[in-house]
């Protein structure tokens, strides 16, 4: 045998070997991917999905199991963080197909109704953008990132494989994912992150030429264009499909139009940008919607190829997958943990996760009586930020820590909620004293991964309940090591919020806000007064515990009904809390249980002359009578008035 025929069949040999390989590979993969679907079936319901898909693939599913943190949505949010990362845009996983569907394809633009999800919120990419331009990068260390799953995008025998070909091919030993456009453009997994691959511009392929035509283009655009099609998908192509990259938002451009010299807010856009992202949220999983698109206010059904692209699978302005899937939803609590906290962080980022993190407090401001000074300024201070991002820039960036203080139960921990459901933000519930007594010793450290956690999850809300038992003057030298330790974290942290535009956000609340650090109190921009209710919220806590009619004992045959003069009891309940007053109403519902309860003890199953039972109503006396048996918690409400006027905001 010759030199050259031994060095062949080496070759052969090492390919076959290589291919065989790349085939295992291929298989386990499948399975792998099998197994991660059935998974992921069987998590979100769909549990006979699960099924059909096991007896398809002849998957014994029960022998197997996902190993920890390799769920497929924990997966795809690690790519899409890589990906964010590299690209400095999100990726698309779909989009829509020319075939079937409501105006789908090339000129389909919907007619009318016909429009579904996907319309929906391609036609709210601008909306996306304009979050899109402050993304939430976890902070997650580049170096770990993927060092506790290397395979976890590409598979090492199979690169080998198919880099032994490509290198051949073109000269170039870097394995490439194929763009969803089938191009070239993206680079490759390099795992130590000490990657030097030049970051390419989100227009990818596009050459000098074309971009001197894009950015003639988008300067050319006129004024009222940028009116009218501020939320609809782009129609300009990639050349404006450029996405601010992370943290670099200017806050211009989205805001105003310039015309002669005069700044334009387009309020218009920005009102139904934020209704449509509404909307798109609450109707991710409801299935296809109807999109109304006889105002420019409501929701634009999607148009058809080459007007606004988004049908087409390319851009929408450079904001590619966040219309198929908004960010906080596919960061929903319970997706995973931060990837690189590990060890004992990571025990912790666990604890916080399941006794911290609440997923939906589903608390409205209609919810929450009274208090409309506190509502208001909580909306300026919290909800608008996030609703409005491009207003609260540079000199006009949002607070970043709010204290609520006032007497105990009037509704600041409701407010916290209040302002999570409607942000729809992550909401972190930390009572201060079980931070300080459950985790002594590591409440440092709890703060830190707190933090970070939030980071992860943003945008979220911090709230810290009795925030001066956490944070209450320093006693000086007798002040414990650890006590002092974890205050000077938390205070480092509310640096980090304000120094940066991580979309989080750290309500405290106190009752006693006079004891509260002074450092701390620095940090806590806003101070706002949740008061005692004055009697039109006191009415309306009346009513809305003991209405006409009550129907919580309608399984036991009883509706109980109620003879009440709501203004009069108010009057009657000067200096009540909200939770006084639930207390007060729940006494005087007792009294007419109460009444029953003697007879139903008296009397026995065979008893000839059973009384029917029918419960009396609820009357002024019986609540006159529980205003009198309960004493509200806090009498000097003084105090809050006074502090109030010295270091609180209006
Ligand atoms: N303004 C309000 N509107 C409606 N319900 C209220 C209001 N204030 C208090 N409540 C009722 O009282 C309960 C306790 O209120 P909440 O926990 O919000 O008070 P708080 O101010 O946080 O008290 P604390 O300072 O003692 O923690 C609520 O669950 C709610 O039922």
């Amino acid at each position: 045998m010759t030199g050259n025929q031994h060095g062949s069949l080496q070759a052969l040999r090492a390919a076959s070997q290589a291919k065989e390989m790349a085939d295992k590979r291929a298989d386990v993969r499948r399975k792998s991917l099998l197994i991660l679907v059935h998974d992921y079936l069987q998590t979100e319901g769909f549990r006979e999905s699960a099924r059909h898909l096991q007896s398809e693939s002849r998957l014994v599913a029960e022998n197997f199991t996902v190993c920890d943190n390799t769920d497929l949505s924990t997966l795809l949010n690690q790519y899409e963080q890589w990906y964010i990362d590299k690209h400095e845009k999100y990726p698309r996983f779909a989009k829509r197909t020319n075939g079937g569907g409501s105006g789908g394809g090339k000129g389909g633009a919907a007619k009318g109704g016909g429009s579904d999800i996907l319309d929906s919120i391609a036609a709210n990419n601008k909306a996306a953008q304009r979050r899109q331009s402050v993304p939430r990068t976890p902070p997650i260390h580049p170096l770990n990132r993927y060092s506790s799953d290397p395979n976890l995008l590409h598979d090492p025998n199979t690169l080998a494989a198919i880099n032994n070909n490509s290198s051949k091919k073109n000269g170039n030993s870097r394995s490439k994912f194929k763009t969803r456009a089938g191009g070239d453009a993206v680079a490759v997994v390099d795992n130590r992150r000490g990657d030097q691959t030049p970051r390419r511009s989100v227009q990818g392929r596009r050459g000098p030429e074309e971009e001197k035509r894009d950015n003639a283009k988008s300067s050319s655009d006129s004024d009222s264009e940028k009116f009218n099609n501020r939320s609809a998908p782009n129609s300009s192509g990639r050349g404006r499909s450029r996405v601010n990259p992370p943290n670099r938002s200017n806050g211009v451009g989205p805001v105003t139009a310039a015309r002669m010299g005069q700044q334009v807010l387009d309020l218009r856009s920005m009102i139904s940008d934020y209704t449509r992202l509404e909307d798109n949220i609450g109707d991710i999983g409801k299935g296809p919607r109807v999109v109304n698109n006889n105002s420019s206010n409501k929701p634009q059904p999607p148009k058809g190829k080459g007007e606004n692209g988004s049908s087409t699978g390319e851009s929408n302005n450079g904001v590619e997958g966040t219309d198929l899937l908004d960010d906080r939803l596919v960061r929903s609590p319970g997706t995973g943990l931060p990837p690189h906290l590990t060890g004992d962080l990571k025990d912790l980022a666990g604890t916080i996760q399941r006794e911290v993190l609440v997923e939906n407090p589903g608390v409205t401001w209609e919810d929450v009586m009274g208090v409309e000074d506190a509502k208001r300024l909580l909306k300026e201070a919290v909800v608008y930020p996030l609703k409005y991002p491009q207003l609260f820039v540079g000199r006009f960036k949002p607070w970043r820590g709010v204290l609520l203080y006032g007497p105990p139960g009037t509704g600041k921990t409701l407010l916290a909620k209040a302002v999570a459901t409607e942000c729809k933000t992550t909401f972190f519930n930390i009572s201060a004293t079980t931070l300080v007594s459950k985790w002594r010793g590591d409440s440092e450290k709890l703060v830190r991964v707190l933090f970070e956690m939030a980071r992860y999850y943003a945008p979220s809300t911090i709230f810290v309940d009795e925030v001066d038992a956490l944070m209450g003057s320093r006693a000086g030298d007798q002040e414990h090591e650890a006590s002092r330790r974890m205050k000077t974290q938390l205070l480092v942290e509310m640096d980090g919020l304000t120094a940066t535009n991580d979309h989080v956000f750290l309500l405290a609340a106190s009752n006693i806000p006079w004891e509260l650090d002074p450092a701390m109190l620095r940090r806590l921009e806003k101070r706002i007064l949740v008061p005692l209710p004055c009697p039109e919220a006191r009415a309306a806590m009346f009513h809305h515990h003991l209405p006409e009619t009550l129907q919580d004992l309608e399984e036991a045959g009883q509706i109980v009904k109620t003879v009440l003069d709501y203004q009069a009891l108010a009057e009657m309940s000067e200096g009540y809390s909200g939770s006084d007053l639930k207390v007060v109403c729940r006494e005087a519902a007792m009294m007419s249980l109460r009444k029953i309860f003697k007879i139903l003890e008296d009397r026995t199953v065979g008893d000839e002359d059973l009384p029917d039972l029918i419960m009396d109503d609820i009357t002024m006396k019986d609540v006159e009578t529980a205003i009198m048996r309960t004493k509200p918690a806090q009498q000097d409400s003084n105090l809050y008035l006074d502090w109030h006027k010295k270091f609180g905001s209006t």
